[in-house]
């Protein structure tokens, strides 16, 4: 069986794989390294024979998590580089080391999927994200923006009297008219930014490429968006099709 770890800013999503790679075992989202182990150590006859992961956090979180799994497990543990060129796909950064390799990886799986169109990736964790690769795959850019987490997070922080529960949170979102309640307010206007914010994305991917490109939406957040987007492609495993494409089994 196969490991495969996406570890973002808040969560690390993990999933396993049967042997041949194709067929998923199990799958979760944790908080913690120690969360992870608990999550794996109930799996009922787990035998896991190698592991891949991407990494957005430092060296020092990446290396922890990839000697406690090494300890635990007794397996060998890829981790996803950076790179300049992969899979017909070319790193548009000026420093290409310096892209997110959540972002480049989930590049890539568009990229494949897309079968050679142009796309637009977007992301929505943390930070959202949008990323254009042309259809000769050459990556052209993206932006990054806080994500409906640091967004509620800074107003609660920033003011005295936005204060709400998860609860009434996931509640306000079954609308988009004028909040009147705070929660209703905050959650609809900030979803709203998001939504404004993939409009946006999708004029620009249009005065690239007019109707020629292939749009992916991914992220933990995609649900909240993907209503403005009909013709979008939500693809929640985004990341992981990249892993496997940059992760290759020996
Ligand atoms: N099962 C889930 N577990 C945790 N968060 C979820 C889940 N489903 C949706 N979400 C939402 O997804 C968002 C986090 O997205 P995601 O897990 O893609 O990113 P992340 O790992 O936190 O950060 P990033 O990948 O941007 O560094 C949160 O706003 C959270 O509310
Ligand atoms: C933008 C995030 C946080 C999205 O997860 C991640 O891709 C990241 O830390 N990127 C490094 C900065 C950059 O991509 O320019
Ligand atoms: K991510």
């Amino acid at each position: 069986m196969i490991l495969e770890l996406d570890c973002g800013n808040s969560f690390i999503k993990w999933r396993v794989l049967d042997a041949s790679a194709s067929g998923l075992v199990s799958e979760g989202v944790v908080d913690s390294n120690q969360a992870l182990l608990e999550s794996l150590r109930i799996i009922k006859s787990l035998s896991l024979r190698t592991c891949r992961l991407v990494s957005v956090r430092t060296n020092e979180e990446t290396s922890a998590l990839t000697e406690m799994l090494e300890r635990a497990f007794g397996i060998p543990v890829v981790c996803a580089k950076p790179a300049r060129e992969m899979s017909g796909v070319r790193n548009g950064y000026e420093d290409y080391e310096r892209l997110g390799l959540d972002r480049w990886l989930a590049m890539l799986g568009g990229f494949h999927l897309a079968a050679g169109s142009a796309c637009l990736v977007l992301d929505f964790g943390t930070a959202v994200t949008a990323d254009f690769v042309a259809a000769d795959g050459e990556h052209l850019g993206g932006f990054i923006c806080p994500g409906m987490p640091l967004m509620r997070n800074q107003l609660r922080t920033h003011t005295r009297k936005i204060r709400y529960g998860d609860e009434a949170a996931e509640r306000a979102l079954s609308s988009h008219v004028p909040g009147r309640t705070t929660v209703e307010a905050v959650e609809r206007g900030c979803s709203l930014m998001l939504r404004g914010f993939v409009l946006t994305q999708l004029e620009l991917a249009r005065a690239y490429w007019g109707e020629q490109f292939t749009v992916f939406i991914t992220g933990g957040d995609a649900e909240l968006v993907k209503g403005v987007v009909p013709e979008a492609r939500v693809v929640p495993d985004l990341v992981f099709v990249g892993l496997a494409m940059a992760c290759p089994l020996s």
